[in-house]
C-alpha cells in the first residue's frame, strides 16, 4: 500500500480545466468499443435466444452452463442452507425496507378542472419487471432487497430476477431467500449485456419485461441504454453504474470515519469514485493517512487501491464551497460529516442519497436504513431521482366530460384547433356541441 498515493489538492488553486477533470468520471462510460461489444451481444441474444445467452454465459461467467432457469427445487434447496444469522439481517433489512417504501404508496387524484369536466391521475403497477443483480466482481443479496421489495409492495404481477451465476454455477443462497421473501417468479442465471437482452427481447425460456431495473457494471449500463433506444420498447430505471461517494468533512469529523466511508464505496470496484472536499487542510491530511493504513487491511485493498487513484482529497475555502463543488459534481452518495449538517440540506439537492452527521454511514443505507441503494451514478443525480416505490407504477391519466362540461370548454378547443390548422379535431367537438340544447 506504501504506493498508494493520493494528493491533497487545493480547489482554488487548481485552473477551470483542472477543476474540470477532478470532477471527471473515471473513463468507464459509453466508449466506443463497449458500444460495440454490447450492441453485437444484443443481437447474439436477438437473434439466436438462449443459445446465445448460454454460450454468452460460458464465455463470461460459468463454463459449464446449460440452460438459463434456477428451477423452484434448486431455490428451496438453497434456501435450505442459509445461515439463521444471516436469515436474521434479511428479515431485519427487509422490515426496515418495506416500511420506508410502504409509505410511498402513490394517491390517485381527481380534480374538478371545469364545471363538468373532471380530469384523474392514476396509478397501475407494472405488469412485468426483470430486476438485475449484479454478480461480478461481488455478489450483492442486498440490490435483490432493494428491487424485490418495492416490485413486491407496487404487486407488479411477474417478477423476473436475472443474475451472473459464479464460475462453479453457483449463486447466494441469500438471494435465493430474498427471492422467496419477495415472491419472485423466475430466477434467470445470467448476467452482463446478454442477461439485459434477454430480459428486454425474451428469448425461448424467458418472456420479455416491460421494464429492467438494477446497476451493473458498464456493459450492464451500456445494454440497459441500447434497448430502452430500440424498437423493444422496453423501459429502464435509470443509469446506475460504479459506486461513487463524495464526503463533505470539517474539523468536527473523525478522520478514521471520513476514510472508513470512502473506502466502502472504493472497494466496489476499481472504477468506484470516492471524493473528500474540505474546507481544513489538517483533515484532508489526516484522511489521507487513514485511507493509506485501512486500505491495507481490506481483502479487496488492490480493489480499493485502483479507485482511491481515481479519487479526490480537495481542499476549500469554506464548507460553502464544499457544498457548491457538490451541487457540480452531482454524486451518488452524500455524505455530511459536520456538525448541524441538516442545516445544509437546502442547499444540496443533486445527490442520489445524503447521509446526514458522524454517525450515518454510507454503508448504513446500502443494507437497512431503509433507503434504496439503487441510485443514479455518472452526475445523472441533476436529473434523475433514486429509486423508489413509484418506479415500479405507471402513472396515467383519466378525464370525462359531460355535455355541459364540454360546452364550457368548446370555445377553447376550437379556437386552439383552427390555430393549429386541424380541422377534424375541431369538428369531434362541434359535432357534439351542436346538439346539445
Ligand atoms: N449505482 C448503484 O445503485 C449500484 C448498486 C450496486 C452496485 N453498483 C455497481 O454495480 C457494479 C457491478 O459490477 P460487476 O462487474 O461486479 O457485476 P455485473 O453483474 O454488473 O457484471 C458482470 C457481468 O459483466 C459481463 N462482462 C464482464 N466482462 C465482460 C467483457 N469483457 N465483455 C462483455 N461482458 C463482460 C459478464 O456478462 C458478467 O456476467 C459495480 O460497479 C458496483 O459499483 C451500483
Ligand atoms: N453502494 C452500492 C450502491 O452504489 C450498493 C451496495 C450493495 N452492497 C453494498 N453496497
Ligand atoms: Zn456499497
Amino acid at each position: 500500500m506504501s504506493t498508494l498515493d493520493i494528493k491533497v489538492q487545493r480547489w482554488n488553486e487548481l485552473s477551470e480545466s483542472e477543476q474540470r477533470q477532478q470532477l471527471a468520471r473515471p473513463q468507464q462510460s459509453r466508449s466506443a468499443e463497449l458500444k460495440s461489444i454490447v450492441t453485437d451481444i444484443l443481437s447474439q441474444v436477438r437473434n439466436q435466444g438462449d443459445d446465445a445467452v448460454i454460450r454468452l454465459t460460458q464465455q463470461f461467467d460459468y463454463p459449464a452452463a446449460q440452460s438459463l432457469a434456477l428451477s423452484s427445487q434448486q431455490r428451496a434447496e438453497l434456501i435450505e442452507q442459509l445461515q439463521p444469522k444471516v436469515k436474521q439481517a434479511i428479515d431485519t433489512a427487509y422490515a426496515t425496507i418495506t416500511r420506508f417504501h410502504a409509505a410511498q404508496t402513490p394517491q390517485d387524484l381527481m380534480v374538478e378542472t371545469a364545471t363538468g369536466v373532471v380530469c384523474e391521475s392514476r396509478y397501475a403497477p407494472l405488469k412485468s419487471v426483470g430486476l438485475y443483480i449484479p454478480g461480478g466482481t461481488a455478489t450483492l443479496p442486498s440490490t435483490a432487497l432493494m428491487l424485490g421489495v418495492p416490485a413486491q409492495l407496487a404487486g407488479c404481477s411477474r417478477k423476473v430476477l436475472a443474475t451472473p451465476p459464479a464460475k462453479d454455477g453457483s449463486i447466494p443462497a441469500a438471494i435465493a431467500y430474498v427471492a422467496e421473501l419477495c415472491e419472485i417468479d423466475d430466477i434467470i442465471l445470467c448476467g452482463g449485456a446478454q442477461a439485459i437482452a434477454a430480459l428486454a427481447y425474451g428469448t425461448e425460456s424467458v418472456a420479455p419485461v416491460d421494464k429492467i431495473f438494477g446497476p451493473g457494471n458498464a456493459f450492464v449500463t451500456e445494454a440497459k441504454l441500447q434497448v430502452s433506444q430500440d424498437d423493444s420498447a422496453v423501459a429502464i430505471d435509470m443509469p446506475a453504474g460504479p459506486s461513487e461517494l463524495l464526503v463533505i468533512a470539517d474539523d468536527t469529523a473523525n478522520p478514521a470515519f471520513v476514510a472508513a466511508d470512502l473506502l466502502s464505496q472504493a472497494e466496489h470496484g476499481a472504477d468506484s469514485q470516492v471524493i473528500l472536499l474540505t474546507p481544513s487542510a489538517n483533515m484532508a491530511e489526516r484522511v489521507r493517512e487513514q485511507l493509506l493504513a485501512q486500505c491495507a487491511q481490506l481483502s479487496r485493498k488492490d480493489i480499493a487501491a485502483q479507485a482511491l487513484a481515481n479519487s479526490r482529497l480537495l481542499v476549500t475555502t469554506d464548507l460553502m464551497q464544499a457544498l457548491d463543488v457538490s451541487e457540480r459534481y452531482a454524486p451518488e452518495h452524500l455524505s455530511l460529516q459536520f456538525d448541524n449538517a441538516r442545516d445544509a440540506l437546502p442547499q444540496l439537492t443533486r445527490a442520489g442519497s445524503i447521509f446526514v452527521g458522524h454517525y450515518t454511514p454510507e454503508s448504513g443505507g446500502d443494507y437497512a436504513t431503509g433507503t434504496n441503494h439503487v441510485l443514479p451514478t455518472y452526475g445523472y443525480a441533476r436529473n434523475y431521482s433514486s429509486l423508489g416505490l413509484t418506479d415500479f407504477y405507471r402513472r396515467y391519466t383519466v378525464q370525462e366530460a359531460t355535455a355541459d362540461g364540454l360546452k364550457q370548454l368548446a370555445d377553447a378547443i376550437t379556437t386552439l384547433a383552427e390555430l393549429e390548422g386541424l380541422d377534424a379535431h375541431k369538428r369531434a367537438v362541434t359535432i357534439r356541441t351542436e346538439d346539445v340544447q
